[in-house]
Parts: structure tokens; C-alpha cells; sequence
């Protein structure tokens, strides 16, 4: 369960305080999915990052399993926005890296590692270096890292954002099979109402800067077969695009 209560964070930049992220208040079941949508520099990736444990400095409470977040502990994946590569380390080396430093032993996972190099299309490219792929093979190697290490909480800042769209749909699925098979708790955010809907048990819109709550949907359509070519995924994505403008615009 993560639980996030009366959160604000604020940067300093130039001697002064800015406000990114005021009274967040959300809860997560384990094993559930979240999708966060909102406009450009409301706090989305700020967000990721305090549940990452990158920011520490921050007023409220955020827990994972009422603990406190402590990376070195927990089994946290966090995809950024620049995919996280290290440009030193090849595509297997750097597939393999967060499980590693989790002391997954190379021989408890080689299979899975071998499953998601195929069905992240990366098969042929394991020796090349991520200054030789393209932004979509970087980001199909840093969503590998991600599911082979089964985190308790898995991050995704724009997770699918670099794909072209049938890809991207494709790409989507192995993620929801990886959930399926692992449960694992995650919270992704994207700009795009569908992804939202196909990916999210539950969306919460941000709004404003600084970035405040200002709903949070229980999807009503998550998980359900083949939803994307369904009516009634095409209403409810023309009724959440319209909350979200209005939203958007108070
Ligand atoms: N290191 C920093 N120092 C000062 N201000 C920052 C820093 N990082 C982010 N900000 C500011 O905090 C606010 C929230 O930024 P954040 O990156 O979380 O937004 P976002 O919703 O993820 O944006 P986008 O959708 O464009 O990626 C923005 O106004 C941004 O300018």
C-alpha cells in the first residue's frame, strides 16, 4: 500500500521557494495501477521522484507498507523521463543492472531477462551501447530493467512516449502481462487520456502550478479485453478529456 498524505514540495531555485506540489493526498492499494494525467509542470515528475526517494526534502507523509521510502530497501523501479541508461553499460549490462545491485542472482532471472528482451523487440541488440539505439530501443531497454527486477513499486514517468503507436500498443500489453504476472504496484504518468484509461485502475488529474489534485477516477473499463476498440472506451475518453479541460482551465 502506498500512501501519500499532505504532501508539499517545494524547490529552491535563484535564493528563492517555488511551490511544485501542494496537498497531495492519495492512497494505493498493493498490486494496483495508477495513471497521473496532468499539464505541463504541474509536479507529475516531482511526484515519481519523492516516491523514488531522489527528493527527500518535502512536508507530509509518504509511505510504502507504512514505511517510510528507503530505496536501499525497498525494490523501487523508477523509468524517468531520459530513461536512465548508463551510456557505459550495453543493452544486457544495463537491462541487468538494478537487479543486480538487488543481488538477484544472473541464474534466478536469466529466463525472464530473455522473455522481455524478446518482447521488447530488443533481441539482436544486447552488445550495443545506448548512445547506438534509437529514444524507442532506449526506452523498450529501461522498461526491461524495470520488469525484470519485480519491484514493490514501480515508477514510469512517460513511459511509452518515445514509441511510434502501434508500439506503443504492443508495448503497453507486455507491461499489463507483467502486471498481471507480478502485481506489481505501479504509478505511470503520461500526457495521453487513452493510455491513462488502458493502463490506469485508477487516474488521478492533477492541475495547476503548483500541481494540486483535483480528482481521482476509479476506472471503470481497466482490464478489460480488447476495451480500446469498445464504445465505451471511446465516451469515456471524450467525458475524461472534457473534465480534464475543465480542469485545466480554473
Ligand atoms: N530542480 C528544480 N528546481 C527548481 N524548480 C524545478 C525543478 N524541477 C522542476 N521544477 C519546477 O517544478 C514544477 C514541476 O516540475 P515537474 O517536472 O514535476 O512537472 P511535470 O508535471 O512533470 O512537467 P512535464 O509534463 O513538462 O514533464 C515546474 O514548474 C518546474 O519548473
Amino acid at each position: 500500500m502506498i500512501q501519500i498524505k499532505n504532501l508539499n514540495v517545494t524547490y529552491e531555485a535563484m535564493g528563492e521557494g517555488y511551490a511544485a506540489l501542494e496537498n497531495i493526498n492519495m492512497e494505493l492499494g498493493a498490486g494496483e495501477t495508477c495513471a497521473i494525467i496532468g499539464p505541463s509542470g504541474c509536479g507529475k515528475s516531482t511526484l515519481l521522484k519523492v516516491l523514488a526517494g531522489i527528493i527527500r526534502e518535502y512536508e507530509g507523509i509518504v509511505e510504502i507498507n507504512g514505511q517510510p521510502i528507503m530505496p536501499m530497501k525497498q525494490k523501487i523501479g523508477f523509468i524517468p523521463q531520459n530513461y536512465g541508461l548508463l551510456p557505459w553499460k550495453n543493452v544486457y549490462e544495463n537491462i541487468r543492472l538494478s537487479a543486480k545491485i538487488k543481488n538477484i542472482k544472473d541464474r534466478d532471472n536469466s529466463k525472464e531477462l530473455d522473455f522481455f528482451v524478446q518482447q521488447l523487440g530488443l533481441a539482436g541488440l544486447e552488445g550495443r551501447y545506448p548512445g547506438e539505439l534509437s529514444g524507442g530501443q532506449q526506452q523498450r531497454v529501461a522498461l526491461a530493467r524495470s520488469f525484470l527486477l519485480k519491484p514493490d513499486l514501480l515508477l514510469m514517468d512517460e513511459p511509452f512516449s518515445a514509441l511510434d503507436a502501434m508500439t506503443r500498443e504492443e508495448i503497453q500489453n507486455v507491461f499489463l502481462d507483467v502486471w498481471r504476472k507480478y502485481s506489481v504496484s505501479t504509478i505511470l504518468v503520461t500526457h495521453y487520456v487513452e493510455e491513462a484509461l488502458y493502463l490506469g485502475q485508477k487516474i488521478v488529474i492533477l492541475s495547476g502550478i503548483p500541481g494540486t489534485i483535483s480528482k481521482i477516477i476509479d476506472n471503470p473499463l481497466f482490464g478489460i479485453e480488447n476495451i480500446r476498440n469498445h464504445q465505451d472506451f471511446f465516451q469515456l475518453s471524450l467525458a475524461l478529456r472534457k473534465m480534464i479541460k475543465e480542469d485545466w482551465l480554473k
